[in-house]
């Protein structure tokens, strides 16, 4: 109930919604509310009717009113409910339309970095099966409770008004089935359901675990325990489905109960307000019957309370969401650099509430310059790299790129930098469109100026449509090799004055791996150059070193003065001669 309540404070994907649209929704009740009316109406007339026949009228005009009110609310209850089906989707996909808009933008503003903390896809699935479950929470719980609780006042005051004792018993029964189930289902199936989310959560993680260590388990010979132990937990996770199920079957008997006592009482009550004369007897069935087409109305909020804890989840989820996108969209307004020199001072960062990654570190990198930054693994290159491409921001100290702060660049940041990393991916377009991801206006001229440099003129040419090759057919084809130069030849195009390299020639052969290095730092001999690397082949190339340890700058100069001072570095160079510092 708490978090309900908290859940109604902050949202901001479900009232201000109901909000907007007001005219509609208020149809979307009164055509809900004239369903169930036409319903009770139908069966009220048709009572008075059957009635007033079997009295033998004397005419067939002595009835004919009732036969045109029976006809009318006939027709009227199908008419009004497709109408109330019709606006309230109509409603709901306005809706649906503006947040889908609201959760690309939320997706778009989380995901931003290439370093970026969520997944996009796994979010965007995570999310969009939320927005289905929204879409539900209007059609299965708002709109029938608020036509459920029009109707119960409806009912109550409309006989109240002929004897207010009866109204008020009227309002005590119906209450159980419209106020008490809903809070008593919410109670204990809430609770059920909460426990039984756990078990389910649990259970998945295990059973991926189960999964992908599945090998072991059968070579330890211990496949039956695991069954055994899974089967355990879907007994539990059926058990309290059961007792779910048996819950609502319960509450369900005990409404019509109530329903089946609310047509007595109605019966007592017509009988003893105009069963005294041989006219007025005729109201007896019609008030007794018209009760019974209103119970799926009273019944259906308990049903949707039911469902409450499956879309609160949902809510939570895309409010939360929400607030971190608020976050990260802040900066507006972007700078333009006409200058690239870096500048860290006194930078300290840790990861939430982590101990520090990097402490007190201070760097200039003047423009074009090439440094490579060393490390052991977990030492902080990528976290400094991160920091550099604005997707952290330092607790302590600052970082600029022309006297700007990266984050502030977040915008147009692939004017200023361009990133090389293991992994480039080739989409499944042609050779053309993939370069063109660097820059959309480049003309054939450009693509084939780019290719010449990284040296992949030849291959093109001799592929069966050239640039317009489709790299699906050929993507596996080409070496590790081919393709970071593909991705290199991009970042030429896309001509950003600061190029971040973050291993780019893992699981490249030595020689392939040396071939490609000099390409790179040939290309990009007018571009500033910060590369992270394990290796120390190639590192005659760069302008300067460093070396991250224990959060700060261990070692820091030019090879030869590394070289010259420092016998930790020559180890490492005797170690490594092209193969590996650290693994
Ligand atoms: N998103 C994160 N949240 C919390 N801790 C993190 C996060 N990313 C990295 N770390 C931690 O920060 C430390 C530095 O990680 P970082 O990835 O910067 O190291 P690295 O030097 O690039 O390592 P490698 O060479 O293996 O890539 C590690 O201890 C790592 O576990």
């Amino acid at each position: 109930m708490q978090n309900l309540k908290k859940l109604i404070r902050t949202d901001s994907w479900v009232i201000p919604y109901l909000k907007t649209y007001k005219g509609l929704l208020a149809l979307i009740v009164f055509l809900g509310f004239m369903t169930v009316f036409s319903g009770g109406a139908l069966m009220f007339t048709s009572g008075f009717l059957i009635s007033r026949s079997a009295q033998r009228p004397e005419n067939i005009l002595m009835v004919y009113v009732p036969i045109v009110l029976t006809r009318a609310f006939g027709i009227g209850r199908p008419s009004f409910r497709y109408a109330e089906r019709l606006v309230s989707h109509n409603w709901v996909l306005r809706i649906v339309s503006k947040f889908r808009k609201r959760l690309f933008q939320l997706v778009e503003a989380n995901t931003k970095s290439i370093y970026a903390k969520t997944q996009t896809g796994d979010m965007l699935n995570v999310l969009a099966n939320d927005l289905d479950k929204i879409e539900n929470f209007y059609l299965r719980l708002v709109f029938p409770t608020i036509i459920g609780f029009v109707l119960y006042l409806f009912i109550t005051v409309g006989v109240g008004i002929f004897n207010p004792f009866v109204g008020l018993y009227l309002l005590i029964l119906i209450g159980m089935i419209t106020v008490l189930a809903p809070l008593v289902t919410l109670a204990v199936n809430g609770a059920r359901d909460y426990q039984k989310k756990q078990l389910e959560a649990n259970m998945y993680t295990r059973v991926t675990d189960a999964v992908m260590g599945l090998e072991d388990w059968i070579l330890a010979g211990r496949t039956a325990e695991l069954i055994a132990q899974e089967k355990q937990h879907l007994s539990d996770i059926w058990m309290l489905t059961r007792r779910q199920k048996h819950f609502t079957w319960w509450r369900t008997f005990l409404s019509e109960l109530v329903i089946g006592l609310a047509a007595l009482l109605l019966l007592w009550f017509a009988d003893v307000r105009f069963g005294d004369t041989s006219f007025g007897v005729n109201w007896v069935a019609a008030f007794a019957l018209a009760i019974f087409p209103m119970s799926d109305a009273f019944i259906s909020i308990a049903t949707g309370a039911e469902e409450l804890p499956r879309y609160q989840d949902s809510i939570e989820r895309l409010n939360h969401y929400s607030t971190d996108a608020v976050q990260v969209a802040e900066p507006v307004q972007q700078p333009t650099l006409t200058q690239y020199d870096i500048q860290i001072n006194a930078l300290s960062f840790a990861y939430e509430d982590d101990q520090n990654v990097l402490t007190n570190i201070s760097l200039a990198i003047p423009a074009q310059q090439k440094l490579a930054i060393l490390g052991q693994s977990g030492a902080g290159k990528t976290t400094l790299l991160k920091l550099l491409l604005g997707d952290e921001i330092p607790q302590a100290g600052s970082i600029s790129i022309g006297g700007v702060s990266p984050a502030a660049l977040l915008a147009n940041r692939a004017r200023y930098l361009a990133v090389l990393d293991q992994h480039p991916y080739l989409f499944a377009s042609s050779v053309a469109n993939n370069l063109r991801l660097g820059n959309l206006q480049a003309t054939d001229e450009e693509l084939w100026t780019a290719l010449r440099k990284v040296r992949l003129t030849h291959l093109v040419e001799s592929l069966p449509e050239g640039l317009n090759t489709p790299m699906t057919e050929m993507g596996q084809r080409f070496s590790g090799g081919e393709q970071q130069r593909f991705a290199l030849a991009r970042i030429l195009l896309q001509d950003a004055p600061i190029v971040i390299l973050d291993e780019p020639t893992v699981g490249l052969d030595p020689i392939t791996e040396r071939a490609v290095l000099e390409i790179i730092f040939e290309v990009l001999a007018e571009k500033t150059v910060i590369w992270v690397t394990h290796h120390l082949t190639g590192i005659e190339l760069v302008d300067k070193i460093i070396f991250i340890e224990n959060q700060t700058i261990m070692l820091s100069g030019t090879l030869a003065e590394l070289m010259n001072s420092s016998a930790r570095f020559n180890g490492l160079l005797e170690m490594d001669h092209g193969a590996l510092i650290q693994e």
